[in-house]
């Protein structure tokens, strides 16, 4: 089976068919998204609150985001896999941060990066673009941004803010990003800001305008009891289940009802 390629991604665009994106983080998760034909997985560096234990994705590391990737990349067959740079690791000099894209591709061996940020990181992104590392914008919410901003703000709800998102947008299309994640928008700036624009934008929280959702796979299924932002559905309540499993192992263990002489040899 042939892994989609940036270019899958732009012919459902240009069908007008939505694409489906859900972060992984480990090849299991991965194989599982993949097989129900999701066609992107983000290696979100949310991988430091969903997986590592962090209170915010500051922390997370390029060697965390390195060794996450090439386990969704092992996992999976056909998506696009698209590898979050982190914190500060494309902030420095275009060299530094071309050669921490560059590990992703190679070491990784991902189909892309996703960076932070608008017309600030257009000329990084055209360099990386020139360089052949495909590239996917991200702007509204930053969440590497969080201890700037004050927290985690929803964007575009004034004309200036939507101004400023518009060209952001328009920044990272020249420069030659082949898609954008548009996070935390409202909605009637995150259409008029899809409609300007000619290359996919993918929303989160940021409406139906968008061409495409992406959402945290903890979120969707349900495996984190303690936060559930008002962009995500939960889809299934894993957190729910699994500790039902937890309980009944725990319990037979204990009980001696569990192994049984069909688990020994
Ligand atoms: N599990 C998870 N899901 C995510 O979507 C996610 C992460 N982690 N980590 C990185 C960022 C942080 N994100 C966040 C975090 C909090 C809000 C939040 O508190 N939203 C408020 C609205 C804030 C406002 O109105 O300005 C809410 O009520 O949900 C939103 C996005 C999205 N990302
Ligand atoms: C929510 C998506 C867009 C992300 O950047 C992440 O999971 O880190
Ligand atoms: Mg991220």
């Amino acid at each position: 089976m042939m892994r989609n390629t940036v270019s899958d991604i732009w012919k459902l665009y240009k069908k007008g068919e939505k694409i489906a994106c859900v972060t992984a983080y480990d090849s299991t998760s991965a194989l599982l998204a993949d097989r129900a034909a999701v066609d992107l997985l983000l290696v979100g560096d949310s991988l430091g609150m969903t997986v590592l234990g962090h209170d915010t994705t500051i922390p997370v590391s390029i060697d965390d985001c390195l060794r996450h990737s090439a386990a969704v990349v092992r996992g999976s067959e056909k998506a696009l896999v698209v590898a979050d740079m982190p914190f500060m690791s494309y902030h420095g000099s275009s060299h530094e941060a071309l050669k921490n894209a560059s590990r992703f591709m190679q070491e990784s061996l991902v189909s892309a990066v996703k960076i932070e940020g608008g017309e600030e990181v257009a000329d990084l992104v055209k360099k990386m673009v020139q360089g052949g590392i495909p590239v996917m914008g991200h702007i509204g919410l930053l969440p590497q941004a969080v201890l700037v901003k004050g927290g985690y703000k929803v964007r575009g709800r004034t004309e200036e803010d939507e101004q400023q998102l518009l060209k952001d947008g328009l920044a990272l299309q020249a420069a030659g990003a082949f898609a954008i994640v548009m996070e935390c928008v409202k909605s009637d700036a995150a259409k008029r800001i899809v409609t300007a624009l000619d290359i996919p934008i993918i929303g989160i929280g940021s409406g139906l305008g968008c061409d495409g959702e992406v959402q945290v796979m903890h979120d969707i299924l349900g495996l984190n009891p303690d936060f559930i932002p008002r962009h995500a559905k939960k889809y299934l309540d894993l957190a729910e289940q699994i500790n039902g499993a937890f309980t009944q192992y725990k319990d037979d263990v204990k009980s001696d009802r569990f192994p049984t002489q069909e688990n020994w040899y």
